[in-house]
């Protein structure tokens, strides 16, 4: 039975990661936080899966390589330079980055993908989000691979054509760009709506996670599937085959 690495271990998805490992026989190498020994883990370890924080990703990246291990990157707000990292860490191991590791929203993506190529750009797309109030990082990790699903559709680039935090005189919505919503409070755990607005009507496509339960799930059949790959960057419909 392969053994797992957790870095952020204590946090809410670390914990969660704890629970599902235990209910399904699978073992834990161990788990680190901040400050802890990743290297150590890593030798340690048949993978590492990390949610902790973007500042972390370099020192994890490293781990991996040095032990030759794959790695599931599930921290979101990640930037460009971390995504460079990725790539780079990506030649000499399996790495598997994405902003949600669930079936759920893996197969709402490839709808949102669908959804935007099929209708054309009088068609406004607008992505809100909702979650707990801990969470530092907007939009969503998910949102921003929704909003990518949906510029891939249209074949344009999202960075080119991203709008987020509407607020006072923004004048009239431009033709083609994604907007972003973000909204924070209680404890939800996530909630995604992908919203085409046309001429008289509205196509709404839309995720709930009621449990972190299925992030981990995810999470843990991603690092199952990497184990023996060629080095490369992978992602969950790599993973799921969609
Ligand atoms: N891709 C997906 O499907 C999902 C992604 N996420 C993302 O995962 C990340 C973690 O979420 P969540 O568990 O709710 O957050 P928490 O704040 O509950 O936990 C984060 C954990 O990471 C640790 N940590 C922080 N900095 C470092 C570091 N430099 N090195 C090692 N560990 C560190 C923290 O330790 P300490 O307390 O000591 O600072 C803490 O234990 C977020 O980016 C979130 O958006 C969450 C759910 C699903
Ligand atoms: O921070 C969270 O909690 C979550 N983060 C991910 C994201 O940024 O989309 C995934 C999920 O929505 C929960």
């Amino acid at each position: 039975m392969p053994s797992f690495g957790i870095i952020g271990s204590k946090g809410a998805m670390g914990e969660a990661l704890h629970r599902v490992v235990d209910a399904s026989g699978h073992e834990w190498a161990g788990g680190v936080d901040k400050g802890g020994d990743v290297a150590g883990l890593a030798d340690a370890s048949d993978a590492l899966i990390d949610f902790s924080a973007p500042g972390a990703l370099q020192t994890n990246l490293h781990a991996a390589v040095g032990a030759g291990i794959p790695i599931v990157i599930g921290t979101t707000g990640l930037e460009d330079q971390h995504h460079a990292a990725i790539d780079s860490a990506a030649r000499a191991v399996p790495v598997l980055q994405t902003g949600n590791t669930s079936l759920g929203v893996t197969l709402l993506a490839h709808l949102v993908r669908e959804a935007a190529q099929r209708l054309g750009d009088d068609w406004d797309i607008e992505i809100v989000e909702m979650h707990h109030r801990r969470k530092v990082d907007a939009p969503s990790g998910t949102a921003l691979l929704l909003g990518q699903a949906a510029a891939q559709g249209r074949g344009i680039d999202l960075a080119a054509n991203r709008e987020s935090g509407r607020d006072g005189h923004t004048g009239a919505r431009a033709r083609g760009v994604i907007g972003f919503a973000a909204l924070r409070g209680g404890t939800v755990a996530g909630e995604h709506s992908v919203i085409l607005a046309g001429e008289e009507e509205r196509l709404t496509l839309s995720h709930s996670a009621e449990n972190r339960a299925i992030f981990a799930r995810g999470a843990l059949k991603a690092a199952e599937w990497l184990l023996g790959r060629d080095p490369g960057r992978y992602t969950m419909e790599d993973v799921l085959e969609l």
